[in-house]
């Protein structure tokens, strides 16, 4: 292979000519800036420099290979890299990359889910920052995410000698102290530099289960070698099991082909994401593409030219944008039919968002359904999970019982768990208190945050008069409230009275 001098590379600075160095190779990717999913600005940025940092921080080395064929040029010669130009400085405030010295507070000091929002935000760049904690277009489904777990209150007993509690759970046989477990997010690359493999860390030493996003920073079978590690390391005693949620992609092959990779590495079920057609109007991250691109001189079209396509082979995450290929708007239930034929493990259906579906799921034979509106990113004013819960209690409760039924968003206290459990949940998700909790502290934060919830789910219990997860009942809690305001059917056929 040629060797390119890096003064040759420092030159390609421009968007009519952008050439980047990743790892020991120089790559051509003008033709690519108007393709790239995360925008031309953030490789407009790095135009004749070494990129490798900041490429790490959001995809595996594997997607070289997506590029065009002839954009690798040759290898870097490693006596010229001083030669390559310093990327160019980010907008993003405070800072580009996760400042680890920066002024977090101690970790003592988290003694609620909140608390680990707080220190994330001292610690994280803006963009990551931005990533995490915004929602869709005006944020109105994230607030009543959080907001509907405060409008159900308990309905405790007293005197029932609640001196040991016992808060096991299981998700199709596999157990785990804990009735929750880890959301899947992507790109957690941005914002610790652990990645996934740092998040799998705590959950294994804690012995939580696990679910990983399709949209990870490494590949499935490196994050499942961590666990894989961590475990033997732990001696076996970690009951945590990996799952995998699946953005299906629109080609068939390489979705069986994901399929398979992700059952060889060990994980133990599928969590088929099903409320991304497309991708919610992720306004917050839109706004800040824009003003990078501005910053760079490159102005952002509304639609990029790989919008409009259909085809490619990666996975929604970080970003604004959508990305095609990935969030298949054709996907429909008769396609449960050939899943099922590549995976015989069990399936949960992440997504569900009212009582119609969920009967669905179960006429379709999941083994599983996830009841959740993406922590408020997808669909502007979607139900929260709660709601649906009612909703299928009150039109479809032969599903519960018949289906391991899964919630989450906006759960922010172990007591949120106990409520959802009391209803019928078989165990729920929590995503952004873990991803904060990584971002400020790495695994010993996600150690923490799994304590913290543990300890307010053991305490909720003793109060509420219960001492083992079998006995929660739903005239454990008053619904009252959010049952006022449940979806019902028109009346059939109202006479005028006028
Ligand atoms: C060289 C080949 C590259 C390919 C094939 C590629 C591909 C992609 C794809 C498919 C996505 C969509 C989401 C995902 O799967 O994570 C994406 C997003 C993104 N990429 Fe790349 N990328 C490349 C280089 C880079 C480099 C060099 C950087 C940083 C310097 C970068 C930064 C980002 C960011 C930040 C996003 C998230 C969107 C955003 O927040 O703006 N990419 N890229
Ligand atoms: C930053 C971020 C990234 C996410 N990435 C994914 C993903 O890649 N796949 C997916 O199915 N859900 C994803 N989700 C949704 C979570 O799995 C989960 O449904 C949601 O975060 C739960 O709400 P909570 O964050 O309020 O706990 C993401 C959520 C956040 C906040």
């Amino acid at each position: 292979m040629a060797t390119v001098d890096g003064l040759e590379v420092a030159k390609h600075n421009s968007k009519k000519s952008c050439w980047i160095v990743l790892e020991s190779n120089v790559y051509d990717v003008t033709s690519f800036l108007s393709k790239h999913p995360g925008g031309a600005a953030i490789l407009l940025k790095q135009a004749g420099s070494n990129a490798t940092t900041e490429f790490k921080k959001y995809h595996p080395l594997d997607y070289v290979n997506d590029l065009p064929p002839g954009s690798l040029l040759g290898a870097i010669d490693p006596n010229t890299l001083g030669k390559l130009n310093a990327p160019k400085e980010s907008i993003s405030k405070p800072s580009e990359s996760v400042d680890l010295d920066k002024e977090i507070p101690h970790l003592s000091l988290c003694v609620s889910c909140p608390d680990f929002e707080r220190a994330a935000k001292a610690v994280l760049p803006h963009k990551s920052y931005i990533y995490a904690s915004t929602s869709a277009n005006t944020g109105l489904s994230l607030k009543t995410n959080l907001d509907d777990w405060s409008r159900i209150n308990f309905r405790p007993r007293v005197m029932r000698n609640v001196g040991d509690v016992d808060t096991h759970r299981s998700i199709f046989g596999h157990s785990s102290p804990y009735p929750f477990y880890i959301s899947p997010m992507g790109t957690l690359g941005a914002i610790h530099p652990g990645a996934e493999p740092e998040m799998v860390k705590g959950a294994v030493r804690k012995g939580a289960h696990m679910v990983v996003s399709t949209a990870s920073t490494k590949t499935s079978e490196q994050i499942m070698q961590t666990y894989v590690d961590e475990a033997k390391r732990l001696n076996g005693a970690s009951p945590s099991r990996l799952f995998y949620q699946y953005y299906m992609p629109v080609d068939r092959k390489k979705a069986i082909d994901l399929m398979h990779i992700v059952k060889k590495a060990g994980y133990n079920g599928l969590w088929i994401t099903v409320d991304t057609p497309v991708l919610g109007k992720r306004t917050a991250d839109r706004v800040l593409q824009a003003e990078e691109a501005i910053a760079v001189g490159v102005e952002e079209d509304a639609t990029a030219e790989w919008e409009t396509g259909n085809e490619n082979s990666f996975a929604p995450s970080m970003g604004g944008r959508p990305v095609s290929g990935q969030l298949s708007p054709h996907t429909t239930w008769e396609d449960l039919k050939w899943i099922r034929k590549e995976w015989d493990g069990p399936i949960v259906l992440k997504g569900i968002q009212c009582a119609e579906d969920a009967k669905l799921a179960l006429e379709y034979r999941c083994q599983g359904i996830l009841l959740s509106n993406h922590g408020g990113r997808q669909l502007h004013t979607a139900p929260s999970s709660l709601m649906t819960l009612l909703e299928i209690r009150t039109y479809c409760p032969e599903v519960i019982g018949k289906l391991e039924i899964f919630l989450d968003g906006g759960l922010r206290d172990g007591s949120d768990v106990l409520k959802a459990l009391c209803l019928g949940a078989t165990a729920v998700g929590v995503g952004r208190p873990f991803m904060y909790a990584l971002a400020a502290y790495g695994a010993q934060g996600v150690e923490r945050c799994i304590d913290v919830l543990s300890e307010e789910l053991a305490t909720g219990m003793r109060l509420l008069g219960i001492t083992s997860l079998d006995q929660v009942r739903p005239e454990m809690v008053n619904a009252t409230r959010l049952l006022n305001e449940m979806w019902r059917p028109e009346p059939v056929a109202v006479r005028s009275r006028l």
